[in-house]
């Protein structure tokens, strides 16, 4: 019946319709359901347990700043690791920068990682990258088992805090990931909505503001498949000695000059960049300290 649509925990009473022309996969991992299917209007879509993942025509903006946030923020990173992100286009962008020597991966459901080889190769390319390594399983346990220090960027490409991603979103990992992190590392993760989850937001900065001794800096973007449109990413930053210089809204990496990849950036740049960062009133006022 009509009204299922709107019984989204995350976002109550709204509901996104997007017109399908042909269902390519249903599947049921041991974590989830994942759905595939060819929209009319944005390229083939990418559904877990209901909830759009990701499109083709939209992809970029959230896969490019996710990335570029954090890895333009810091000189020159080297060692990277990606907390989900199965579908391989976080994996994409960072192969980007030839500063990287390393990228683990730690993705808990290798379905996703199929099914994205198989329907999604402009986005599961990034797994092709020699420096990947890919481990499938729990990313918390992952990181209680890294070594001290070891990376200098973390990217949480989560899915929702309801269903297996839940626990990325709570002290705990928050903890594990800045003790994996080096001084003057940088944390991005997946922030929801402002106009849907302020409280979620707040928690998880006050959470952050603990356990990150540098800064903590929410950012936006549009992704018009994703509901209310934005989404927002947290960038956290371990404290570091002056050399190791982090400069969340001003990029100190211009990666478009970097840029001698085949396929061009199709969201990021350094404006949109420092963009991301402005704030809306009525955020500033609902989440202290930002
Ligand atoms: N690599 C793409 C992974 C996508 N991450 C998440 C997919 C679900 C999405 N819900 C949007 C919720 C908006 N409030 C958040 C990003």
């Amino acid at each position: 019946s009509k009204k299922v649509y709107f019984n989204n925990p995350m976002w109550p009473g709204e509901a996104h319709s997007l017109k399908v022309d042909k269902v390519l996969y249903k599947g049921k991992s041991d974590f989830q359901e994942v759905l595939v299917f060819e929209s009319s209007t944005y390229g083939k879509v990418l559904v877990l347990d209901g909830i759009v993942q990701l499109t083709e025509k939209d992809e970029c903006a959230y896969q490019e700043m996710i990335v570029h946030l954090p890895l333009c923020s810091i000189l020159s990173p080297k060692t990277v690791l990606v907390v989900g992100g199965g579908d391989g286009g976080v994996l994409r962008e960072i192969a980007r920068h030839t500063s990287v020597e390393q990228i683990d991966i730690c993705e808990i459901d290798k379905m996703v990682i199929d099914v994205s080889k198989r329907f999604f190769p402009q986005l599961a390319v990034g797994f092709e990258d020699p420096r990947v390594h890919l481990h499938i399983g729990d990313a918390a346990d992952f990181l209680r088992h890294a070594p001290k220090g070891k990376y200098d960027a973390i990217i949480v490409d989560s899915s929702d805090p309801v269903g297996p991603a839940q626990e990325l979103v709570e002290k705990p990992f928050f903890e594990t990931a800045a003790r994996a992190l080096r001084a003057g590392g940088v944390l991005c993760n997946m922030a929801e909505s402002m106009w849907l989850h302020t409280h979620l937001i707040q928690d998880m900065i006050s959470v952050c503001r603990e356990t990150f001794k540098g800064s903590v800096h929410y950012a936006w973007a549009s992704v018009p498949t994703y509901p209310s449109g934005v989404i927002g990413f947290l960038i956290c930053s371990t404290e570091g000695p002056p050399v190791d210089f982090v400069n969340p809204v001003n990029p100190i990496e211009k990666l478009e000059g970097a840029l001698k990849h085949k396929r061009e950036l199709r969201f990021y740049n350094s404006e949109m960049h420092s963009a991301a960062f402005a704030l809306p009133s009525f955020l500033k006022r609902e989440v202290s300290s930002l």
